[in-house]
Order: C-alpha cells, then sequence, then structure tokens
C-alpha cells in the first residue's frame, strides 16, 4: 500500500502518465485489470497503463449481482467459464486479497416441461464437460433453498431445477480492488479519471496510442476492454462492433440476518437472487428492451421481477427494497463475448459480456492477456472472435443467462 497524496493509505498507485507504454487497457472494469495483472504476472509485461475515465470498478463491474458459474451450453463457453472458476477458487490466495468467493450454489428452476428439458440438457452437456451440474425433484430445491415455495398451486410452480455446487458469488468491488492492487505492485499504471477520446493509428494502419483527457499515449498494443461503450471506443478506430447496449438492473433490499443459503435464478419468470454478506437481497431480472446508454431502466421490469419474487419466495414478501441501479450491458447477437484480435494491428477487444461477464472475470482476463502478448488467441477464446459474425460461426448462449435479454 502507497501513502496517497491525501494522507490516507492507498492500495494503488496513483501515477502521472509516461508519454508511452507497451500496452494500453482502455477500462478498469475487472476485465481490463485482471488482463493487466495476467500480462505482468503470465508474461512479464509490466509497462502498461490500465486508462479509467472513472474511478476503477465504477463501471459494470461494481454494478452487478454476482453471480459466478460455468454451466453453460457449448463446449467453447464450458471451457471459457469452468477455466474461470477454476481461477475463482484460487484467487484470494493470488492476489493476496480477500474477494470473498462463495461457491454456496447456482440453482435455476424448473417451471414448465420446456424448461425441464432444457435443463436437463444443459445438465447432461455440462457433465460430458466436466462441469458440475445435476437435477433436483421440487423438494431436493426446497432443502436446499429452504425459503423457496413449490406448493403445485402457483402462477410459476416449481417442477425441479438444477444445481451446480462450485458456483456462488463473490464481493465484486473486490475483485477490482485485488487485481488492481495486485497489478499495481507489479508496476502496472492505473490512470483513473482519465477519458480515451481517440485512438490514434500510423501512416501503416498500425495501433500507434490513444488520445485522452490526460493528452496523447503512446503504446504498441492496445486492448479495449470498455463493457457497454465498446462500440463508441472501437470506433475511435474505425471497427464497427456486433453490439447493442441495454439497461440491465439489480435492485437489493433491507439487510436481514443470513436466510437465504445459495443462488436462485429462473428465466420464465427473469428473476434471480442471493444474499449479499450484508444481508440484502441482491435481485436482478431482465434488460429492458431498448438499446441505451442509461444506467438506470424502467420500473415496469422490476415490478414484474419483484412480483415474481414475493410469489417463489413468500417469506419476502413484505420486504422493503432498499435502491436500484443500472448498467450499461453490451449484447452481441448471439449472447456470447468477443476475445479477439481486430483488422487493426494492435489493437485487441474484449467485450460482448453481455448480462452475463462478471463470472468469467478471472478467465477472461487471463486469456486475453494472452492474446495480446503473443498476439494469437490462447487455444480457450479462439472461437470467440470478431470475424465468427463474417463466417458465421455463432456460439448462441441467449438461454445461458437465466435472464431474458
Ligand atoms: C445490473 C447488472 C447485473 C449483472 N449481474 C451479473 C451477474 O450476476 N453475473 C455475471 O456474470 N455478470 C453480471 N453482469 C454483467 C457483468 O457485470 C459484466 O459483464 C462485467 O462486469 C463486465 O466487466 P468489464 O470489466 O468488461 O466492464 P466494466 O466493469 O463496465 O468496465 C469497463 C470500463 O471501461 C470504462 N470506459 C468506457 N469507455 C471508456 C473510455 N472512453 N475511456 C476510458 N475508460 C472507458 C468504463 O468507465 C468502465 O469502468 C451484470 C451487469 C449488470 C449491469
Ligand atoms: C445477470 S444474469 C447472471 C448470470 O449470467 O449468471
Amino acid at each position: 500500500a502507497m501513502r496517497g497524496h491525501s494522507g490516507w493509505t492507498e492500495q494503488w498507485a496513483s501515477p502521472e502518465p509516461r508519454k508511452t507504454y507497451d500496452v494500453v487497457i482502455v477500462g478498469a472494469g475487472g476485465h481490463g485489470l485482471a488482463t493487466a495483472y495476467y500480462l505482468a504476472k503470465e508474461h512479464g509485461i509490466t509497462d502498461i497503463a490500465v486508462i479509467e475515465k472513472g474511478w476503477l470498478g465504477g463501471g459494470n463491474t461494481g454494478r452487478n449481482t454476482t453471480i459466478i458459474r460455468s454451466n453453460y451450453l457449448y463446449d467453447e463457453s464450458a471451457a471459457l467459464y469452468d477455466h474461470a472458476v477454476t481461477l475463482w477458487e484460487g484467487l484470494s490466495q493470488d492476489l493476496n486479497y480477500n474477494v470473498m468467493f462463495s461457491p454456496r450454489g447456482v440453482l435455476m428452476l424448473s417451471h414448465n416441461e420446456h424448461d425441464r428439458q432444457g435443463a436437463q440438457r444443459h445438465i447432461h452437456a455440462n457433465r460430458l464437460n466436466g462441469v458440475d451440474n445435476e437435477w433436483l425433484t421440487p423438494d431436493e430445491c426446497k432443502a436446499y433453498c429452504p425459503p423457496l415455495n413449490i406448493s403445485a398451486n402457483t402462477r410459476y410452480p416449481v417442477i425441479g431445477g438444477a444445481l451446480q455446487r462450485r458456483g456462488g458469488t463473490a464481493r465484486h468491488d473486490a475483485v477490482a480492488w485485488g487485481y488492481a492492487r495486485a497489478a499495481s505492485a507489479r508496476g502496472v499504471h492505473v490512470l483513473q479519471n482519465t477519458t480515451v477520446t481517440g485512438i490514434r493509428r500510423s501512416a501503416d494502419g498500425r495501433v500507434a496510442g490513444v488520445e485522452t483527457t490526460r493528452g496523447f499515449i503512446g503504446a504498441r498494443k492496445v486492448g479495449v476492454v470498455a463493457a457497454g461503450n465498446t462500440s463508441v471506443v472501437m470506433d475511435m478506430a474505425g471497427v464497427r462492433m456486433p453490439i447493442e447496449s441495454y439497461p440491465l438492473q439489480a435492485v437489493v433490499s433491507e439487510p436481514v440476518k443470513p436466510c437465504f443459503p445459495c443462488v436462485v435464478m429462473s428465466n420464465t419468470v427473469h428473476a434471480y437472487v442471493s444474499q449479499s454478506d450484508k444481508g440484502e437481497l441482491v435481485i436482478g431480472a431482465g434488460t429492458d428492451q431498448y438499446p441505451s446508454y442509461s444506467q438506470t431502466g424502467s420500473l415496469s421490469i422490476f415490478n414484474h421481477t419483484l412480483d415474481a419474487i414475493a410469489e417463489m419466495f413468500p417469506i419476502f414478501r413484505r420486504m422493503r427494497m432498499l435502491r436500484t441501479w443500472g448498467g450499461i450491458v453490451d449484447v452481441t447477437p448471439d449472447r456470447s463475448p468477443i476475445l479477439s484480435k481486430t483488422p487493426v494491428p494492435g489493437l485487441y477487444v474484449n467485450c460482448g459480456w453481455g448480462t452475463g461477464g462478471f463470472k468469467a472475470t478471472p478467465g477472461s482476463g487471463h486469456v486475453f492477456a494472452h492474446t495480446i502478448a503473443r498476439d494469437e488467441p490462447h487455444p480457450i477464446n479462439a472461437a470467440f472472435s470478431l470475424d465468427r459474425f463474417e463466417t458465421g460461426r455463432f456460439i448462441d448462449e441467449a438461454a445461458a443467462a437465466a435472464v431474458a435479454h
């Protein structure tokens, strides 16, 4: 920790920008900070600046409902998200910072025959990929999550659920702080309150650096990790992205004693819930159905979700909601991320995580660092290329995030 200019102990340096760096990362969210950390730790590249227009972790990383799991359908997705879960399991030790990873189990409910068939297909596909996932009967769901209402005479009766026991939650702020602190300790510069306003290319078309609100910063390689703002930033390099940005909201309740032991999700009713370590219910919903850069969202989404939560968990019917907020999620046509080189030499992009990228944070940073360092994708992210939208080799996980996009 360093003594900051204000006298209090800072966990990371706040240096003046140098004129050039080997690598610039645009965006100090979890994915950008993790990328910088693994570039330094795994590849020995430390001449890095992570440039952030606001405060580190202030984007979706600091706004999400922290669900972690890897029970995705496609082989490529299972490999990517399970790589992340494996890194989550040792992350606090690796960073020497408690990210509060809690493998409390993620239970995805089925309410009708369509849900059940889809869930069991996921379970079989996951088992083939070595990803833990198991089918529970309604009584077993109730035993795993006692507040769950499994009576038959409800609008959305529970007919079973798919449980990934290795899934769970983590403290989102701590993930950003842990990576920033560990990257800074290895010499990485984290430049907060600094907006990238342009991407400069040299005569031969290669990336040459970024224009910022603190002047031009030269770089041989630039990684854009700007989530909901990706299209805006990549447009600065003349690269058009297959991304739509939507508001996705969350709400927390008043804090209560520990009463909810896991994560429960339901795609049919567009709701998911867990309980934070401070005691609040952390509730999420579907996205608003219109592109927007607002970090709020419409009330109708919450009314619908809270109706469903109140029916699925009657003990919560009198809970008071404390605050709501939103983030800007970057959604691709096939709902899978883009971790890729780009048509601009030296320019790389990591985006498209939509409503479900927090769970991937360590795995994303790890393989994106490999991609930047070696100028070729890691085998795990090779399929998540930008050009799949030209070749048609989609990885269609639209149903995976268990929320209606
Ligand atoms: C309400 C909500 C709930 C969610 N719940 C979950 C969940 O339960 N589980 C899950 O897996 N995922 C969830 N997600 C998705 C997840 O939060 C994101 O996919 C993930 O955090 C993206 O991380 P990131 O580091 O790429 O983006 P961010 O954390 O958004 O970081 C991008 C950064 O880039 C910066 N930036 C943008 N433009 C510029 C510029 N021009 N110059 C400099 N900096 C710039 C931004 O300020 C931002 O800090 C949720 C998202 C929301 C909004
Ligand atoms: C916001 S949805 C959370 C997830 O994808 O597990």
